[in-house]
């Protein structure tokens, strides 16, 4: 293939919602201001979304990987209102979390960001913790700041203010619940990058979470923090792929190397075509990243950052079947517990609109950094360990109607210590040797929906400075 006339031509690899929020704004940029511009979007699947995938089944919307995006982190919502979907958009119920220990279900203390405390006395009340754990946990008030400023792991930093047991009952399961991750390897910098600011100002995170969190209304919001889509967040990926111009999806086709040809770069693909382009967009894990850039001796640093497998099994039930005893929209695990699950959701409590009348859906989560070996199990033994770590907590006695099982290799991205400064190298790098090539996507800068989107929206701004400003 040959650029066509006049026009510049771009690629996109990865069609996970990073390339598709590229693709659709370096779309709509050029034919708002008019650019000569031809845009390519390739997925190695036969489908579009990533880890973005819902399955709609006798009247229940599963979904096999995230389930939601955060409200307050605007560009999600904005490119739902850029495509004309958002009164499809629904936000949770709000309810109590909770938190499962070996002796039961505890719910997430009030006043809690993250685990940290800013209200005390839904801390000194909790069952979560022993009195002597919650002893050391005040040891934050008079604990010195630390005094390195490089990068340490979120443990380490957490261990040493508040000590273990705050750790390893609320804060770890919190943060697994959004990493998967072990935080005794997690980069502070890169994660939690306030907790350090705090630390610095305040000296204790409780009195600096405390002057800086808004109060609590005294009348709580009906309206929850996340968001999603009536008929499940595979809504967007579809409306994407409808206002994508003609011809511009390759899918099926996998980027296998890629060389510089003067001031342009030119594709090898796996259907043994080839491509040649002005600009090129790497919107992929940073695990399909790599060996596409290693030929030319970058990213190497990233063979040291992990990415956990995790697992989904949905169980649809009848609704006489469970018999819950707690309302609320789910819990997470302390690793400390004998559990194989690590989460679970009470999805037609989070949101109503997924179940049937009638009917009751749950999705547990398998697999954390270290423990991810029932990732590997079959189906129906997946379903059988969620099943049986459900009945330890919730009264269930029948058997799921259906289940919906999902395995995610290697899939959730490890921010380990240093994270920053290899994201930093490996992109200056890439500039100085294929300066027509950029990075974005989940391995980078934020693996939550909104994150992936500015990030694929950054990487339109860089194309367009590069092919119509400079
Ligand atoms: C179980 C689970 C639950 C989650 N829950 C939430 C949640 O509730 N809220 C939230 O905000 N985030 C959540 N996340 C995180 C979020 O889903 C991801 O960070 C995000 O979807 C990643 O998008 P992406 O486009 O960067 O990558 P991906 O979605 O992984 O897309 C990358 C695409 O690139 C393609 N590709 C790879 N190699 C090549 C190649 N050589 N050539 C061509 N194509 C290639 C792949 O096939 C894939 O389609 C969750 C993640 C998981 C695993
Ligand atoms: C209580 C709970 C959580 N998370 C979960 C529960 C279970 C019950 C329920 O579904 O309500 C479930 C969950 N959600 C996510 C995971 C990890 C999945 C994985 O990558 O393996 C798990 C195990 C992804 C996520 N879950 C979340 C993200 C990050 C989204 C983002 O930063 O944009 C991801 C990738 C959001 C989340 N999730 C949670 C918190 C405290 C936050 C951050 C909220 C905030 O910042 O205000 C806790």
């Amino acid at each position: 293939m040959t650029v066509s006339q006049g026009k510049r031509k771009v690629a996109i690899i990865g069609g996970g919602i990073t390339g598709l929020a590229a693709a659709f704004y370096l779309q709509k940029e050029a034919k708002e201001k008019g650019y000569p511009l031809e845009v390519v979007l390739i997925e190695a699947s036969h489908r579009l979304g990533g880890k973005i995938q819902t399955v709609r089944k006798d009247g229940f919307v599963i979904e096999r990987g995230p389930d939601s995006f955060l409200a307050r982190k605007k560009s999600f919502g904005i490119l739902a209102e850029d495509l004309g979907i958002s009164d499809q958009l629904v936000s949770n119920a709000t309810g109590q979390a909770y938190i499962l220990v070996n002796d039961g279900l505890h719910p997430i203390p009030g006043g809690s960001v993250m685990g940290i405390p800013t209200q005390i006395s839904p801390f000194i009340t909790s069952g979560l913790f022993s009195w002597s754990g919650k002893f050391r946990a005040a040891g934050d008030f008079v604990l010195p700041k630390s005094a390195v400023n490089e990068d340490q792991s979120v443990g380490q930093f957490l261990r040493r203010r508040f000590g273990g047991e705050v750790v390893e009952n609320l804060i770890e399961p919190l943060l697994s619940g959004i990493y998967s991750g072990d935080i005794d390897k997690m980069s502070l910098q890169a994660t939690f990058p306030q907790f350090y600011k705090l630390e610095q100002e305040h000296r204790s995170l409780i009195i600096g979470s405390k002057k800086t969190t808004p109060k609590q209304p005294v009348v709580k919001s009906k309206e929850g923090i996340f968001r999603t889509f009536r008929n499940g967040l595979e809504t967007i990926v579809e409306a994407i792929e409808a206002q994508l111009e003609p011809g511009s999806v390759m899918k099926g086709v996998r980027v296998e190397r890629f060389e510089r040809v003067g001031n342009q770069v030119n594709l090898f693909l796996n259907n043994d075509s080839e491509m040649l382009l002005d600009q090129l967009i790497v919107a992929t894990p940073h695990l399909a990243a790599l060996p596409l850039f290693e030929d030319h001796g970058l990213m190497t640093d990233f063979e040291e950052m992990p990415a956990t497998s995790v697992a989904t099994v949905a169980l649809a039930f009848k609704e006489e079947a469970v018999k819950q005893d707690k309302e609320g929209t789910g819990f997470l695990v302390s690793r400390n517990s004998d559990y194989s699950i690590t989460a679970c959701t009470w999805t037609h409590r989070k949101w109503p609109t997924t179940t049937p009348d009638g009917h009751v859906l749950l999705r547990g989560f398998v697999g954390r950094a270290g423990d991810e070996s029932a990732v590997e199990l079959s189906d129906s033994e997946l379903e059988k360990i969620v099943l049986a770590d459900l009945r330890k907590t919730i009264k269930i006695d029948q058997e799921p109607l259906f289940s919906v099982v999902t395995r995610w290799k290697n899939a959730s991205p490890q921010y380990v210590v240093g994270h920053k400064e290899r994201v930093a190298k490996a992109k200056k790098e890439i500039k100085e040797q294929f300066p027509m090539i950029k990075l974005a996507g989940s391995s980078y800068e934020g693996l939550g929906l909104p994150d992936c989107v500015d990030q694929g929206k950054a990487a339109v701004s860089e194309v367009l400075e590069d092919l119509f400003v400079k």
